[in-house]
């Protein structure tokens, strides 16, 4: 059944809600504990561990990172993103070792959502979203381009497939080339506003794109990922407590003199 706000603890991912989350990077367990600790004081909604960052040792104690960070931030929702190198992250490992990862981090109790790539294979995608929604985590597909932006028709359709495939949300990450390219891509999230149920993201790259992650709220996308200071997962991420800033202008109904 698909629903068109996702809840995580106090948390509402809808298209009338624009959540700041922020991501961890670092190589190792401890650095990452400790990095999780200190970005959440500029209080994002959300938390992402990247963890394809990690180093290759370091994966067998991920679930460290969640057990420590849920005990100090209980009320803070954590993403586990393992994001591949073909999708513009670190990660070697195919989907099929990723769903393995995923599902022993999550033994841990503490991983509220997990980032399944688009291009996964189909068969392990899908008893991937099957698993995760049996467990009662949330599911989030996503596509990312860094080379370009596809038209507005395919990235409408990327979220039509991602909520067609079962999962709870959907996101695409695109580099835009000209200022058409991001007006494309408010566009694609002012079509999924219309025939989407599920909530979704869209995120147009690199300075460019910046507004996006800014007029993400005007336009329906459920999540913008900031950034602690020096520390950007994609190009054109803007730091946590100025985008917080800028979204509360947005928001403010009471702002307009
Ligand atoms: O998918 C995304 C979005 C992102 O690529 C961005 O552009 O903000 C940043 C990544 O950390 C995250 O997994």
């Amino acid at each position: 059944m698909k629903k068109s706000t996702v809840t995580i603890k106090n948390l509402k991912l809808n298209k009338e809600n624009t959540n700041i989350c922020v991501p961890v990077l670092e190589k190792t367990v401890v650095e990452a504990i400790k990095e999780g600790k200190q970005a959440g004081i500029a209080q994002p909604d959300l938390m992402e561990i990247r963890l394809d960052l990690l180093e290759e040792n370091q994966l067998g104690n991920a679930q460290d990172i969640f057990i420590a960070l849920r005990g100090h931030m209980p009320y803070l929702p954590l993403l586990a993103t393992y994001r591949s190198q073909g999708e513009g992250g670190n990660g070697k490992m195919d989907a099929k070792g990723v769903f393995g990862l995923y599902r022993a981090i999550d033994a841990s109790g503490c991983v509220d959502m997990v980032d399944l790539e688009m291009s996964w294979d189909p068969a392990i995608l899908q008893e991937g979203l099957e698993h995760f929604t049996q467990k009662g985590v949330a599911t989030l597909v996503s596509y990312h381009n860094f080379d370009g932006t596809p038209t507005v028709e395919e990235m409408v359709n990327q979220f039509i497939q991602g909520e067609q495939m079962g999962a709870d949300l959907v996101k695409i990450a695109v580099m835009p080339q000209s200022p058409k390219d991001v007006a494309g891509l408010f566009a694609a999230c002012a079509n999924a506003w219309d025939v989407l149920t599920i909530p979704y993201v869209g995120i147009s790259m690199g300075d460019l794109g910046k507004i996006t992650r800014i007029g993400a709220s005007t336009f329906g996308s459920c999540m913008t990922f900031a950034a602690e200071k020096n520390k950007t997962s994609a190009p054109g991420q803007i730091e946590t407590t100025k985008l917080r800033r800028v979204l509360e202008i947005l928001n403010d109904e009471d702002d307009t003199p």
